[in-house]
């Protein structure tokens, strides 16, 4: 993996304006089908133009504590990390960039919510493990959600910012969303674009999800599965992409969709 670049490097992206894909795929109990799907879908947003493809928290696995374990892979191990060889290939039989929303990772005897982005030759640039963990028990909020994700995952420990063909691109998972902090310190490393894999539920997605997004005064890229309405776990949904001025460029309701939709990064400069 590269370096994290250095806060006073401010490297110009090799490629300012480009198409980004935010596959927001439907997650199902069959992990090989969820692996098929993932790759049908980024190869068809290869073919509508996109340079950067950004996938959703849990997409090879319904996000549920119980499923973490059974789902996840040790990324050192071949034969036991299909959902990660997938991205790898398909980011260098495309020639994209893959930020790959995340997956449940193993790693000895502790487990991770793990965002892994992949540059255009396949190779794994960065590794963000969720450093927020979703723990929540709002019993009279509507939805009335209770979900302890520390109860299995370990928290990550680092923030995960990388030089890509499509921009400096900061990285955090769902919950890490809400926290300014980490979009501060993205913003002053020279990142162009934070990229959110996520997957709000119904009690604080109307709420947060777009508002956070909003707030953030860079190119923001969010995620999400789309919703099972059979699940334990009810999806928000609205995957996004918003400009530097607050604005939503693009954005989707709960269903299987692609958002493609164009970035700009010279809007980053009109802003400042
Ligand atoms: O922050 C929230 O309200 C939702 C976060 C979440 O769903 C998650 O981190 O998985």
């Amino acid at each position: 993996m590269a370096s994290p670049p250095s806060p006073s490097s401010n490297k110009p992206p090799k490629t300012t304006k480009f198409k980004i894909a935010l596959c927001q795929v439907s997650v199902g109990l069959d992990k090989k089908s969820n692996i098929s799907r993932a790759r049908k879908t980024v190869e068809d947003a290869a073919k509508n133009g996109a340079k950067l493809v950004v996938f959703p928290e849990m997409w090879n696995c319904p996000y549920s504590i119980e499923n973490f374990s059974d789902y996840a892979e040790d990324f050192d191990d071949e034969d036991e990390s299909p959902s990660f060889l997938m991205l790898s290939d398909v980011a260098r039989s495309e020639g994209i960039t893959i930020v790959g929303g995340s997956i449940p990772e193993r790693c000895g005897d502790q487990l991770y919510n793990t965002s892994c982005v992949f540059g255009t030759d396949g190779k794994l640039i960065a590794k963000h493990r969720k450093l927020h963990l979703f723990d929540l028990d709002i019993p009279d909020f509507p939805g009335d959600i209770c979900f302890k994700e520390s109860d299995t995952i370990t928290a990550g420990d680092a923030l995960t910012i990388v030089d890509t063909d499509v921009g400096r691109i900061g990285i955090g998972i769902c919950h890490d969303l809400r926290f300014p902090e980490l979009a501060i310190l993205y913003k002053e490393r020279g990142a162009h674009l934070i990229c959110y894999p996520g997957a709000f539920n119904m009690s604080t997605g109307e709420f947060l999800w777009e508002l956070v997004q909003r707030a953030r005064q860079l190119f923001v890229a969010t995620c999400s599965p789309a919703r099972d309405s059979r699940g334990s776990y009810m999806i928000w949904g609205h995957s996004t992409l918003v400009g530097p001025f607050g604005e939503i460029i693009a954005t989707s309701g709960h269903e299987e969709t692609t958002v493609i939709a164009e970035i700009d990064y010279s809007m980053i400069q009109s802003r400042r």
